[in-house]
C-alpha cells in the first residue's frame, strides 16, 4: 500500500486543483454531512474542477457511520454513472473520510478517493493511514478494509466553525500521538491552551502530529506490528464510545480516547512502571476538559464484553498498546480480567 502525503494547504483552493487535475477522473462525486454541507461546501465549490460534480450528502453523527450510509453513498454512485475511472472527495470530518474511503474502495472493487479533512480529529489522525470502515452491531469501524487516499487536505479555516468539543475531540489523538512519540512533544501538546484557541499555534503542533501518525503508518501500514502504537487508548476507549450509544449518552471519539488514555496510563503505571506524574497529569487534562463518563460496577462486564471485540485481540486474551515511559511503547500487552477491572475502578475515583 502506498502513502500519500497528508498537505496543510496554504492555498486551498489552487492545492485541491490540482490534486483532483492529476486525477484525470471521467466524473467526481463530493461527499458530505450536513454540516459539512453547510459550512465547508461552498468555499470548495469556488474549485473550477468541481464546477459539473455530483453532491452526496449523509447525515452527520457517529451513529450514522453504518451500512445505511453506505448503502445510499452506493446507491448514489451507480445510479448517476460512476465508473472505477471517477473520483469521490470525502469533505468532512473521521465519519466521513471512513465511510466515504470504505465506499469507494468497494464501489467496483475499487475507486479513487480524496480526503478534504474539515475536523481536527480528522486532519490529524482519520484521514491519513488508509484505515476506512464502518461500525456495525454497536462495534467500532467492525466491518472495513485497509485502503489509502490518493491525497488528503487541510485547510485549517475549515476548523472555525468547530465547536470546542470537536476541538478537543481531535486534540485527544493529539495527545495520544505524542504519548507515544516523545517527552519534548508532550510537553509540547501540553502546553498548547485549550481555553485559548490559537490556530496558528495549532497548525503547527498538527502538522508534527500528522508527522508522527505518517511515520508509523509508512513501517507498518497494516497493523501487523508497530502500527499499534496508534490504537494506544482504544481498546478501553471505543468499548466506552460504543456503551456510550447504547445507554444513550453519546461521547465524542476524541472524549472516548481521553477516558481510554487514562485507563490505559493506568494500566501501563500497574504493569510496567509508567511514571505517576505523567498518569496524573493526562488526569488533571482529563478533568479540566474532558469530564468524566459515568458508570458503575454493574457495568463492568458489558464493558468487558466489548472490549472481547477489539481488533488486536488474536485468541481469548484482551491487546492493549501500553507503554513503560513516554516514547516507550510496548505492543501486545495483555492483562487479566482483575487488572481491567481495577483500570474502571481507577478510572471512578475521580
Ligand atoms: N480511520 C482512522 O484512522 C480514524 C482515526 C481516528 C478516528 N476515526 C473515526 O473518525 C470518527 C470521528 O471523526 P470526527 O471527530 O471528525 O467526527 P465527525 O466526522 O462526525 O465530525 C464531527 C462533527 O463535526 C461536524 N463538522 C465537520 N466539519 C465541520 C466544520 N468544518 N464545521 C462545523 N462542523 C463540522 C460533523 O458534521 C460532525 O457533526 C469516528 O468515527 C472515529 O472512529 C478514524
Ligand atoms: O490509524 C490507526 O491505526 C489508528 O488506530 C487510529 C485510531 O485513532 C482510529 O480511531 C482507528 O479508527 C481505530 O481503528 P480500529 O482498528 O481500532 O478500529
Ligand atoms: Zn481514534
Amino acid at each position: 500500500m502506498s502513502h500519500s502525503i497528508t498537505k496543510i494547504c496554504e492555498d486551498f483552493i489552487q492545492e485541491l486543483d490540482q490534486a483532483i487535475g492529476v486525477q484525470s477522473a471521467d466524473s467526481i462525486f463530493v461527499l458530505t454531512d450536513d454540516n459539512t454541507r453547510k459550512f465547508c461546501l461552498p468555499l470548495v465549490l469556488d474549485s473550477t474542477k468541481l464546477k459539473d460534480c455530483h453532491i452526496i450528502t449523509i447525515p452527520s453523527g457517529d451513529e450514522n457511520k453504518n451500512i445505511d450510509s453506505a448503502v445510499a453513498v452506493w446507491k448514489f454512485l451507480s445510479e448517476n454513472g460512476a465508473t472505477r475511472k471517477s473520483l469521490i472527495i470525502n469533505l468532512g470530518g473521521g465519519v466521513i473520510s471512513d465511510i466515504g474511503g470504505f465506499v469507494a474502495s468497494t464501489f467496483k472493487r475499487g475507486m479513487r478517493y480524496i480526503n478534504v479533512s474539515t475536523t481536527l480529529l480528522g486532519a490529524v489522525d482519520a484521514a491519513t493511514g488508509g484505515k476506512t470502515g464502518i461500525n456495525f452491531q454497536g462495534l467500532k469501524n467492525e466491518i472495513g478494509v485497509f485502503a489509502p487516499a490518493e491525497t488528503v487536505l487541510i485547510n485549517i479555516d475549515f476548523f472555525r466553525t468547530l465547536d470546542d468539543a470537536n476541538l478537543r475531540s481531535g486534540y485527544a489523538e493529539m495527545v495520544k500521538h505524542a504519548l507515544i512519540d516523545t517527552r519534548a512533544e508532550w510537553d509540547n501538546v501540553l502546553k498548547y491552551d485549550l481555553d485559548k484557541i490559537d490556530f496558528s499555534e495549532l497548525k503547527v503542533l498538527l502538522d508534527r502530529s500528522i508527522r508522527i501518525k505518517e511515520r508509523v503508518v509508512e513501517q507498518d501500514p497494516y497493523e501487523a506490528n508497530i502500527r499499534k502504537a496508534l490504537n494506544l487508548g482504544h481498546t478501553f476507549g471505543h468499548a466506552f464510545e460504543s456503551w456510550s450509544y447504547k445507554v444513550q449518552r453519546p461521547a465524542l471519539h476524541g472524549y472516548a480516547i481521553m477516558w481510554g488514555l487514562l485507563c490505559e496510563l493506568y494500566l501501563s503505571f500497574i504493569k510496567l512502571n509508567f511514571p505517576k506524574e505523567d498518569l496524573l497529569r493526562l488526569k488533571y487534562l482529563m478533568k479540566e476538559y474532558y469530564g468524566t463518563f459515568e458508570f458503575s460496577c454493574n457495568d463492568y462486564e458489558s464493558l468487558f464484553e466489548l472490549m472481547t471485540h477489539d481488533k488486536k485481540n488474536d485468541s481469548k486474551e484482551i491487546n492493549f498498546t501500553l507503554l513503560a515511559d513516554i516514547g516507550e511503547i510496548r505492543i501486545n500487552q495483555t492483562a487479566t480480567k482483575d487488572e481491567i477491572f481495577e483500570c474502571f475502578d481507577f478510572f471512578r475515583e475521580g
